[in-house]
């Protein structure tokens, strides 16, 4: 059975889901996540200590809503939602369980916006959206309708005024830092997951912007998603908006419950916020280590009012940020916050009929995909200044050089002339095979784009293998092709054997440079795939020289 979501309910009452209404559909599944006693640990290395990144955490988001996580730098923010979303690093340990509507395994429906904004810096704001939403929705969607999802999403988050603007790279200048925060919130909301994941999207960003980012967010949560975000230092306006609150210090759970009541919670553990100091603001002084006394970072910033030195009089005020933090998380266990997180994760774990989508992120079937990476790939490629123009030119000047290295080499009969073929040939191989790193700074940058879709289940790997292998060829060919007839013709090669040759080495040379672009896909990947496609390459090679 689906549950459907009907109704707003405005991230107020704790029912199920939010509305599905002025969207494309009507009938929406929901996600329910909850999370019970998750640590992460990074096991000792080399004799060091074992470290431990979140200590027992438990807590649960609700479609309808959404989720601040806070805490001071190195609290364990980003270790929380990778390990909610299932994206830790291969170096650490995770027990406990998380579980989105009952079930263990996170499939499709999820997204995720990561700290730093991975784009491909050619495309522009429209064009980014247009491939990426080709590359997931139904394949059964019309263009106008695909175009129609871009357009909306353009207006949603207010990127109407750059959507023909470029990212930009390091010749292109682009749009704003604030702006490819939004563009990067807008390729994961272009499918509405259910479930959405957001680490700092308000970093760096102006206080307007932040507003309105998380007043966008807030409204995807009002239509019945789940939003959990990580956020530094929210102004009060910004804290408001916020449903939920995640506090963590340290890996441990300082508060979590409704963001509003955090106020109250502080003030009954014995850490008021003191009147017209940004709630937010103070619940970090309290608990970031940073800071060695509240005492401290009070007189130190400002002259206190006389209220605040009555609080500070008090002996708890005078505790190191350790130990008031000690406290708060031991108030906290026992505190009815924390029982009705408890409560409300059994009443959570007993809503029956709940489902989850069995298919994984993208519903674009694999030729489609195919077509639009290898379009998108070639556009990018062809825009690079430093993957294809520079390389061609730098290919066509140094084929010239070794033109002259071996220039006239003679009649294919003598022995000189027969080493001076061989010699060419091994040049021109060695040769394309080194220039290809050439088109590397710009390939780590495709790859990186790369990562962040593989692991948001945009497309397969084999997708993206085979179109950059094709998006490649076309340029490898060309550029093979005029640097061995550069050397060639200056070398005065043309006998019928060496049109032989000739043929060889222009594939060979294309192998060999594809297979440097798949060196560096494996050793950034780890992918059994890629050391496969590496394998296959080399032993083509090496079959070219056993028949050359
Ligand atoms: N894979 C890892 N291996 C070792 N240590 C890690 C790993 N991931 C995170 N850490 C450490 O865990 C701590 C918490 O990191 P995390 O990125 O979760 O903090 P954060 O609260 O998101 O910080 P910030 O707000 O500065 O982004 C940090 O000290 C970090 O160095």
């Amino acid at each position: 059975m689906e549950i459907e979501v009907e109704g707003d309910n405005g991230g107020g009452g704790g029912g199920v889901g939010g509305n599905g209404g002025g969207d494309h559909d009507h009938r929406r599944l929901v996600a329910y996540l909850v999370w019970e006693d998750l640590t992460v640990v990074v096991p000792s290395f080399r004799g060091g200590a074992t470290r431990r990144l979140l200590h027992g955490v438990t807590g649960y988001a609700e479609p309808g809503r959404i989720m601040a996580v806070m805490g001071p730098s190195g609290s364990g923010k980003s270790t929380l939602l990778d390990s909610l979303a299932g994206r830790l690093p291969r170096n650490v340990i995770m027990t406990g369980s998380v579980r989105i509507n009952g079930q263990r395994r996170l499939h499709g429906g999820i997204a995720y916006v990561t700290q730093h904004d991975v784009l491909l810096g050619t495309l522009t704001v429209k064009e980014t959206l247009t491939y990426s939403a080709h590359l997931r929705l139904p394949t059964t969607m019309t263009k106008e309708e695909v175009n129609g999802i871009v357009e909306e999403t353009i207006l949603e988050m207010g990127l109407q005024n750059c959507a023909n603007g470029f990212i930009g790279n390091w010749h292109i200048r682009g749009i704003s830092g604030g702006e490819k925060k939004r563009l990067s919130i807008a390729l994961e909301i272009l499918t509405q997951p259910r479930l959405l994941f957001l680490d700092e999207p308000t970093s760096g960003l102006d206080s307007a912007s932040a507003y309105f980012i998380i007043q966008t967010l807030k409204n995807t949560a009002c239509n019945g998603r789940t939003v959990i975000s990580s956020i530094h230092q929210p102004s009060s306006e910004v804290f408001a908006l916020f449903d939920h609150l995640l506090l963590l210090s340290g890996g441990e759970t300082v508060y979590h419950g409704e963001a509003k009541r955090a106020v109250e919670f502080f003030a009954e553990a014995g850490f008021p916020c003191p009147s017209r100091r940004n709630p937010s603001d103070h619940f970090l002084r309290c608990i970031n280590s940073s800071f060695d006394t509240i005492r401290n970072t009070s007189m130190g910033s400002h002259k206190p009012h006389s209220q605040e030195i009555k609080k500070l009089s008090d002996p708890l005020m005078n505790l190191a940020t350790a130990d008031i933090k000690a406290t708060l998380v031991e108030k906290y266990k026992c505190s009815k916050y924390a029982t009705k997180a408890r409560s409300r994760i059994r009443e959570i774990s007993n809503i029956d009929g709940l489902e989850i989508e069995k298919k994984g992120g993208s519903q674009a079937g694999w030729q489609k995909q195919l077509l639009i990476l290898t379009q998108r790939s070639f556009v990018n490629m062809s825009r690079d200044a430093g993957y294809y123009w520079i390389r061609i030119l730098v290919y066509t000047v140094l084929s010239i050089c070794v033109g002259t290295v071996f220039y006239d080499v003679g009649a294919s009969t003598g022995y000189t002339a027969i080493m001076g073929r061989v010699n060419c040939g091994g040049f021109i191989t060695g040769f394309m095979t080194i220039m290809a790193v050439g088109g590397f700074p710009s390939f780590i940058e495709e790859i990186k784009v790369f990562n962040r879709e593989r692991l948001n289940r945009h497309y397969g790997n084999a997708v993206y293998i085979v179109s950059n292998f094709l998006s490649s060829f076309p340029f490898l060919f060309v550029t093979s092709f005029a640097t061995i007839t550069i050397v060639f013709f200056m070398g005065k090669i043309r006998s019928g054997f060496d049109y032989y040759i000739y043929l060889c080495l222009v594939l060979l040379s294309c192998m060999a440079t594809v297979e440097s672009c798949m060196m560096v896909v494996a050793s950034l990947v780890p992918n059994y795939m890629m050391g496969i496609v590496v394998g296959v390459g080399f032993s083509v090679r090496n079959n070219y020289f056993l028949t050359i």
